[in-house]
This record gives structure tokens, C-alpha cells and sequence, in this order.
């Protein structure tokens, strides 16, 4: 086979608890993650150009927003590919595209998600034959998020969230997304965070998981589901891009039974009754503030798979 084609979802974080900042700069959470039908495709290919002057790894990114994402070794899916490598004890050579629909630098993980496809394919290109458990113990080593786009589905996530375990839920439930202008660094999120806490004089305790939330998602209960989320990332999110606040009152205003910012931002994220009513709330967002575009989306959907 000379080419992989893997797709991938982003997450939206439906609960977010972050405990006090640990020695080690990272935080422990309790991360309800779930995956949502908004995918970027990550293509492996067998290069055309051996020469000793290329680099083994190279990559593409086309898209809207390809312009955002480093074509050069920092690419989360090239740091990915060379964990690969290395734990197969020897270098190999892909040439990868990346096709991106997921916001960057948007609270949906997207370079996460793109690190976990490039896991994926190169394992299938090199003919590895490395199990999910090594793929997840080198996805966690590339980042926090990397594990769950492995997994997909919906899941809570321990330590720095890359502890997964699966959750019941029943059904689909519906999203909108409002995409805004520009992303929002996710170290400089985490670091508000604790300067907001410090200077309030609160101390977050153990990051403990939200039984009616664990419950709305085993029952398929979107009402409930709408009133449970919560991000402790939000007010610190709010506090470096002030306009989120009008997109999320705008959402309320529309109907949503739930509205949130993705992760560390500056996607808000909406829970919608049905179809129709997505439909609805994505329409009316189109105008709001701090919204540069609005777009639907179910969830859970499976994690990184191979498609061609
Ligand atoms: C906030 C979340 C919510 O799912 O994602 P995004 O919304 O950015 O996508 C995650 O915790 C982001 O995970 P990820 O983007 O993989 O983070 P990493 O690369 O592991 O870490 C980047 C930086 O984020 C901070 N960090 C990350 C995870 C964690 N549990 N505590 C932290 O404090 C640290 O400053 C770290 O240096
Ligand atoms: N494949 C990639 N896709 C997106 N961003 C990437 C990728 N590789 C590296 N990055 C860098 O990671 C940063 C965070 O991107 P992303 O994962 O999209 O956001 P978030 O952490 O908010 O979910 C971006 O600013 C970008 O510079």
C-alpha cells in the first residue's frame, strides 16, 4: 500500500475541572471528552523523492486555515510520526498532507487530532503492526489530547487527560459551533487560569467528575446533558477574548439548552434540541459578535480510522 488516508474528529470538553497547578507546569482534570462530526483527514504517503537532502518527514496543509499550521517538524502530525519511528527503532520515510476542517488554536484539538491520525497511517504504511495500547501510550507522550482522538467517542480523561476511560451514553446529541477570528494559546488559557484563581484567593481542590452530567449522557438527555456542562477554563477564556461573552449570550438568546467554550477556546459550543433546531441556532449566530462563522455537528463519532 503507498498511501493511508486516515480522518479524524475534533472534541468539544463537555465537562472541564482543572485542579491546582502541579511541579510539573500541567494541571490534573477531569475531562469529559466527546467527539463531534467536524473531521481533518491526514493522508501518509511513500515519498516520491528519496534523495538524502529531503527530510523523511514532510508535510502538507490545504484548507481554509492552512496558513496557521507550521509545514515544518513542529506539525503536531510530524512530532507524532517521528514518536512513531523512534519506537519502531529505526527512520522511515512518509510524505503527509493534512487536510484541515477543525478550527486551529480553537479548543477543538485539532492538531491533537491530526498527531493521532498520522499514528494511524504511518502505523498502516510502515506495516508496523503496533497495538492501540502502544499507539495511546506514544499519543500520550505527543500531547494531552492526542490519546482521546485515538479513542473518540465520549470519555473521561484523568491525570493531564490522557487517562481514558469510555462513557456510557444513549443516542446522538446536536451541536453548533461558533467559530471565531484568530485562536487562543492553550499554556496562556491554563496560565489565566491560575493567575484568576491566585488573585481571587480560591483553591480549585480534586478535580471530581459531575454525576448529573455522567447521568444525562447514559439517559441521552439533552436537556439535562444542556444544563450539566461546564468549563472551569471559561472565565479565563473570557478574560483574554471578552467578546465570547455576547456569543455565548447570543446562543442563549437562540434557544440552546447549553453553551459553552470548547476547551481553552475560542470556539463556543452549543447544545441544540434536534437538527432543526442546530439548524436554527446556527443560522441566528451567524450575526453575533465574536462569531466569524457558525457550523453543525453531531457527536459521539468514532476516533481516528482508516477511510483509503
Ligand atoms: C485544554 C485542553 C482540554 O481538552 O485542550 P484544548 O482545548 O486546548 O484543545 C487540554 O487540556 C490541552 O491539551 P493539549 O493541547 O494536548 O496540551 P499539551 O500539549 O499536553 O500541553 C500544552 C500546555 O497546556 C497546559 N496543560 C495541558 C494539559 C493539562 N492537563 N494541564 C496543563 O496545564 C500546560 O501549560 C502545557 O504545557
Ligand atoms: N497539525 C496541526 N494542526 C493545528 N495546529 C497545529 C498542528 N501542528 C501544530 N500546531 C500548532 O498547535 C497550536 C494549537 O493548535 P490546535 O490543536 O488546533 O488548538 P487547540 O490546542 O486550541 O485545540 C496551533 O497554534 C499551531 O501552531
Amino acid at each position: 500500500m503507498s498511501a493511508i488516508t486516515v480522518r479524524v474528529p475534533a472534541k468539544v470538553n463537555l465537562q472541564l475541572a482543572v485542579g491546582p497547578l502541579r511541579e510539573d507546569g500541567y494541571h490534573d482534570l477531569v475531562n469529559v471528552f466527546h467527539a463531534v462530526s467536524i473531521f481533518d483527514e491526514v493522508t501518509a504517503a511513500e515519498p516520491g523523492d528519496v534523495s538524502a537532502a529531503t527530510p523523511p518527514l514532510t508535510v502538507r496543509i490545504e484548507g481554509e486555515s492552512a496558513g496557521e499550521v507550521p509545514a515544518n517538524d513542529d506539525n503536531l502530525a510530524v512530532r507524532a510520526a517521528r514518536a512513531l519511528a523512534g519506537r519502531a527503532g529505526r527512520s522511515y520515510r512518509a510524505d503527509l498532507l493534512i487536510r484541515k476542517s477543525i478550527p486551529v488554536a480553537g479548543g477543538m484539538a485539532g492538531g491533537s487530532a491530526d498527531a493521532a491520525a498520522a499514528l494511524v497511517a504511518c502505523n498502516e504504511l510502515w506495516g508496523l503492526g503496533l497495538p492501540p495500547e502502544d499507539l495511546m501510550e506514544i499519543a500520550a507522550d505527543v500531547g494531552s489530547d492526542v490519546p482521546f482522538a485515538l479513542f473518540g467517542g465520549t470519555a473521561v480523561g484523568t491525570g493531564r487527560g490522557e487517562r481514558l476511560s469510555r462513557l456510557e451514553t444513549s443516542g446522538s446529541f446536536h451541536w453548533v459551533f461558533a467559530l471565531a477570528d484568530g485562536g487562543l494559546s492553550t499554556p496562556r488559557v491554563y496560565g489565566e487560569c491560575d493567575r484568576l484563581r491566585e488573585e481571587a484567593g480560591t483553591d480549585p481542590g480534586r478535580p471530581v467528575a459531575s454525576e448529573p452530567l455522567l447521568a444525562a449522557l447514559r439517559e441521552g438527555d439533552a436537556v439535562a446533558l444542556g444544563r450539566a456542562l461546564t468549563n472551569d477554563l471559561q472565565p479565563a477564556a473570557l478574560s483574554l477574548r471578552p467578546s465570547l461573552a455576547h456569543t455565548l449570550h447570543a446562543g442563549d438568546e437562540l434557544g440552546a439548552l447549553g453553551s459553552l467554550v470548547s476547551g481553552s477556546g475560542p470556539t463556543c459550543a452549543f447544545l441544540a434540541a434536534s437538527e432543526t433546531h442546530a439548524a436554527e441556532i446556527a443560522a441566528g449566530l451567524k450575526n453575533a459578535e465574536g462569531c466569524r462563522a457558525a457550523v453543525t455537528a453531531t457527536g459521539p463519532v468514532p476516533g481516528a480510522e482508516v477511510v483509503g
